[in-house]
């Protein structure tokens, strides 16, 4: 597979627009973990087929990440492509397996900090991670220029917080007995994770990414001042180094520090396009906070997917219309889609962004007039 072969033009660039700051006719709308395990065909591929086995063939990915687009064809106006934060912590040479009903686990998680020594030096992410660059392409191939597609990664301190538990965790209090005993080699070890992110990301564009996004979801789990010791700095260095690697081909960044709403103000200040915001946020405080410089991303409670046709409509109404419709705003749930979660009501939240953001447009555009 190569990225030589011209792909395909786009037909819908609203998410582009709003993330560099134009105006939308409405609203773009997607949706963190849109594809996965509340759709009844991705769990037809998991019978099959292991987690990272989907990651790690192309055309399984690129079919995966084709599901929701399908599904509610015309209503999604991204994909993000089919893989795992932990991809980075394989590559940089750990086991991770994906126990079904559990979630990601380490059988060999850093204990000690001389441990960060068994892992791999100067990562070569063409040789560990070239599988995500083939699905990108693929992916952006097969989608016809129908949306755009996003790459990822996971920031620096959510997977050291994996390396070091060995997996979820309730109270990270492994990974955080490491920043308190142990900041230099932590900040070695956040440092070599950036490095490869950093890569990885520019690798990701040059195999067809169109936007990136940088998931730093156990963010809040730091107080300010830690946040701003180790995690903050890490992740104003991928925004930086990765627009300087591709300089014109540069594509709009998102940052995501779930939790960190204490933060808000200085990640609108560190080189991202967009700002993805968890449901802690009230729309209007949040658009006073960030004054216009940046896009605001988010942010229905996910759980709300669990409350019924009228709770989702006036939850809709009260996003779309605390953020505006036409500018600097991308709709989208504060946080990943929830496994249980019925299709229906995925549809109804995407239809109903759909329809108040062409009403708030409408209206937007009327007081403009005025
Ligand atoms: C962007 C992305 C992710 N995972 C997956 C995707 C691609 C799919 C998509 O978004 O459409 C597939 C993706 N990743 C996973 C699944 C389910 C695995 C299965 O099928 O068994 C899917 C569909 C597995 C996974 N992978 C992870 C977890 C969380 C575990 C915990 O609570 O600590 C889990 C359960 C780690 C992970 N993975 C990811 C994050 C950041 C976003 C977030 O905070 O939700 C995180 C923290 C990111």
């Amino acid at each position: 597979m190569s990225a030589s072969k011209p792909f395909p033009p786009l037909k819908n660039d609203l998410i582009l627009r709003a993330a560099r700051g134009e105006k939308t006719e409405r609203a773009p709308v997607w949706v963190m973990r849109q594809a996965g395990r509340y759709l009844p065909e991705f769990r037809a591929e998991r019978v099959e087929h292991d987690f990272f086995k989907i990651c790690r063939t192309p055309e399984l990915a690129t079919k995966v990440t084709l599901q929701p687009i399908d599904r509610y064809d015309g209503l999604l106006d991204a994909s993000i492509i089919f893989s795992d934060i932990l991809v980075v912590p394989q590559a940089l040479g750990m086991t991770v397996e994906m126990v079904p009903g559990k979630g990601p686990h380490f059988p060999e998680p850093l204990v000690l900090p001389e441990d960060i020594s068994k892992l791999n030096q100067n990562v070569d992410v063409h040789k560990e991670l070239q599988y995500v660059f083939d699905a990108i392409t693929m992916t952006r191939h097969a989608l016809d220029g129908r949306v755009p597609l996003i790459g990822f990664v996971g920031a620096p301190w959510t997977l050291m917080a994996y390396m070091v538990e060995g997996g979820g965790s309730k109270t990270l209090s492994k990974a955080k007995e490491w920043i308190f005993k142990h900041p230099k080699t932590s900040h070695d070890l956040l440092q070599r994770i950036t490095d490869v992110c950093v890569n990885f990301l520019v690798g990701q564009v040059h195999a067809g990414a169109q936007m990136l996004q940088v998931f730093e979801s156990w963010g809040g789990e730091l107080s300010p001042h830690d946040f701003e010791l180790f995690s903050l700095p890490y992740l104003a260095q991928i925004a930086k180094r990765v627009k300087a690697e591709l300089g014109s081909e540069a594509v709009p960044m998102t940052v995501f520090a779930k939790g960190s709403w204490y933060a808000l103000e200085q990640l609108s200040e560190i080189g991202y396009e967009a700002v993805s915001l968890d449901w802690t946020h009230d729309p209007k405080a949040a658009k006073a906070i960030t004054k216009g410089r940046v896009t605001l991303q988010g942010n229905m409670d996910p759980n709300l997917l669990y409350g019924g046709d009228e709770a989702i409509v006036a939850a809709v109404e009260r996003m779309v219309r605390g953020f505006g419709s036409t500018g600097r705003y991308i709709a989208n749930l504060g946080h990943g889609i929830l496994p249980s979660v019925p299709v229906e009501a995925m549809g109804l939240f995407l239809k109903t962004v759909h329809r108040v953001g062409l009403e708030v447009a409408a209206e937007e555009e009327k007081a403009n007039k005025n």
